[in-house]
């Protein structure tokens, strides 16, 4: 599929980035002097994010090339992903430019915040391919996108955007700000209100947001949040309470302040005091570190935008895992995450053994145990597990995991991974016995051919590599000379 982004600033250099991430070249024309170094230096925290947030192998990352002029980046394009700034008159003409030399086929989404299709869609000559696809910053890593404009290009922009790990959501119905910023607005607005009158500081409010409300909207929406502020009783109850109130002065909705150079530079320096000990790629690391600690809390719970993650970590899997030839097999690498370590300073106990859990899942889809044979109420279960620590590992290094099939009967098949360093040297090894499972029945049962046949094949593989004087051993006893001294 190619891909074409027009505007590589904030948004464009979040769209790259996941395109490229997910394995897409992308063409992009941005006439900005530094375009380069910035999208370069979005791209290298996008980079350093996925590391962090997904387990599975990633997709090796498409190229990203840089065009002269519009026409060359949309020549040939499947999607185009406008993002310029955001002012109509500037969006008509790149959209004519765009459409002078796409092919007709091609689908153009506009990121922008505000403007109906039907505005963007204005003097077109194709204007059914045109479709709003409004992201939210970072880009690369919140999945959700806003398509709208309907059809047949919104089913396509949404295939394509699901495909990238995002989670479109169709608005049936046009509207100014489409949704996600009307409220936004409504919030911010009120924010401005209460700087401008000297109620709260910049950092009082993003106090209020972070250490409270923020906390319960990354994970439960108003309305399911609000259900439950009803107590037993529920939305009928939380309406009949708190509704009265929507018509006391608790907002100053339509009224904004003017932003005159007295609230924007009391706005600045508040905002400096706040934050101004950090660059904005620091801001944005940061920022990325929490998103991926939450997205990693909703993932275990399997919940809200962890769903999305697992999601694409199973696609990951699914067309990653034959990535790197050769035996023993390169099917699973970790970054150690800061989260990983323990007072010790370096990599705690039991992100050993969940490296060597992802790695027999990697394994696992490779010999045909995936979400389609699992379907069948058919899986695997480790019953037992064998782990030798042989150094330390610290944050930010990257594991790779070798893994060896050590033996296999029609029930059952034995594992060894190893954990390796970048410059090759052994961090662990584990070594797990697995069993075929019937999940309904609850019993051990033989598992089907295809299965067998593969674990057949990659068995004489490890007939033909040097046997591990390791394996099979238990944590010996503590001799009695050995205890006394
Ligand atoms: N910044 C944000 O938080 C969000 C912005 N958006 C929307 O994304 C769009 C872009 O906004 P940002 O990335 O924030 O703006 P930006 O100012 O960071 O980037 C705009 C980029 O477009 C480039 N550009 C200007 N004229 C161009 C042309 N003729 N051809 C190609 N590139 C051109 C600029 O050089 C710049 O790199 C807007 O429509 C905006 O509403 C959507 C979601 C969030
Ligand atoms: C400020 N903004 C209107 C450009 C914000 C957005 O469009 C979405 C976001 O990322 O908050």
């Amino acid at each position: 599929m190619k891909i074409a982004a027009i505007g590589g600033g904030v948004i464009g250099g979040g769209w790259i980035a996941r395109f490229i991430l997910n394995g897409h070249d992308v063409r992009i024309f941005d006439p900005h002097p530094e375009a380069e170094r910035i999208v370069g230096e979005v791209m290298a925290n996008a980079s350093r994010a996925y590391e962090r947030l997904f387990q599975a192998p990633l997709p090796a990352p498409g190229k990203l090339i840089w065009s002269a002029s519009i026409a060359d980046a949309v020549e040939g394009a499947d999607y185009i992903q406008e993002s310029v700034p955001e002012r109509l008159d500037l969006k008509h003409k790149i959209i004519a430019e765009i459409e002078a030399a796409a092919p007709p086929s091609a689908v153009i989404g506009s990121s922008t915040s505000g403007f109906k299709p039907s505005e963007l869609r204005e003097g077109a000559k194709h204007p059914e391919r045109i479709v709003v696809a409004h992201p939210f910053n970072p880009v690369y890593l919140l999945p959700i996108v806003e398509v709208v404009g309907g059809g047949a290009a919104a089913d396509r922009a949404s295939e394509i955007l699901t495909s990238i790990g995002m989670k479109p959501v169709q608005i049936a119905k046009e509207i100014d700000a489409h949704i996600g910023d009307r409220l936004l607005e409504a919030v911010w607005r009120e924010a401005l209100w209460l700087v401008n009158d000297g109620i709260a500081t910049t950092e009082v409010i993003d106090d209020i947001i972070r250490y409270g409300f923020g906390l319960r909207w990354a994970q439960m929406g108003l309305f399911e949040t609000y259900r439950i502020a009803g107590g037993e009783a529920g939305m009928k109850h939380f309406l009949a309470q708190f509704g009265p109130a929507l018509k006391w002065p608790w907002t100053k909705l339509m009224d904004v302040p003017d932003l005159d150079d007295r609230l924007v530079n009391m706005i600045a320096d508040q905002s400096d005091e706040q934050s101004g000990m950090h660059s904005i790629r620091e801001l944005e690391r940061i920022r990325d570190d929490n998103l991926i600690g939450i997205f990693h809390a909703l993932k275990a719970n399997d919940w809200g935008a962890g769903q999305s993650v697992a999601q694409m970590e199973n696609r990951y899997y699914a067309r990653g895992v034959t990535a790197e030839p050769g035996y023993p097999l390169r099917l699973h690498q970790a970054r150690v995450g800061g989260s990983w370590v323990d007072y010790n300073g370096h990599m705690t106990e039991f992100r050993y053994l969940q490296v060597m859990g992802d790695a027999t899942d990697a394994f696992l889809i490779h010999m045909g145990l995936d979400e389609a044979y699992r379907g069948q109420g058919l899986s695997a279960y480790t019953v037992e597990t064998h782990i030798r620590h042989l150094s330390e590992v610290a944050a930010g290094e990257r594991i790779t995991v070798e893994t060896r099939l050590l033996g296999h009967d029609k029930k059952r098949f034995r594992l060894h991974h190893s954990l390796l360093r970048e410059d090759g040297s052994e961090v662990a090894t584990g070594e797990h016995m697995l069993v075929h499972v019937d999940t309904n029945a609850g019993k051990v049962v033989p598992m089907q051919d295809v299965l067998l046949a593969k674990l057949a094949e990659i068995e004489a593989l490890d007939l033909a590599t040097a046997p591990l004087d390791h394996a099979g051993r238990g944590i010996r006893e503590l001799r009695a000379t050995e205890a006394a001294a």
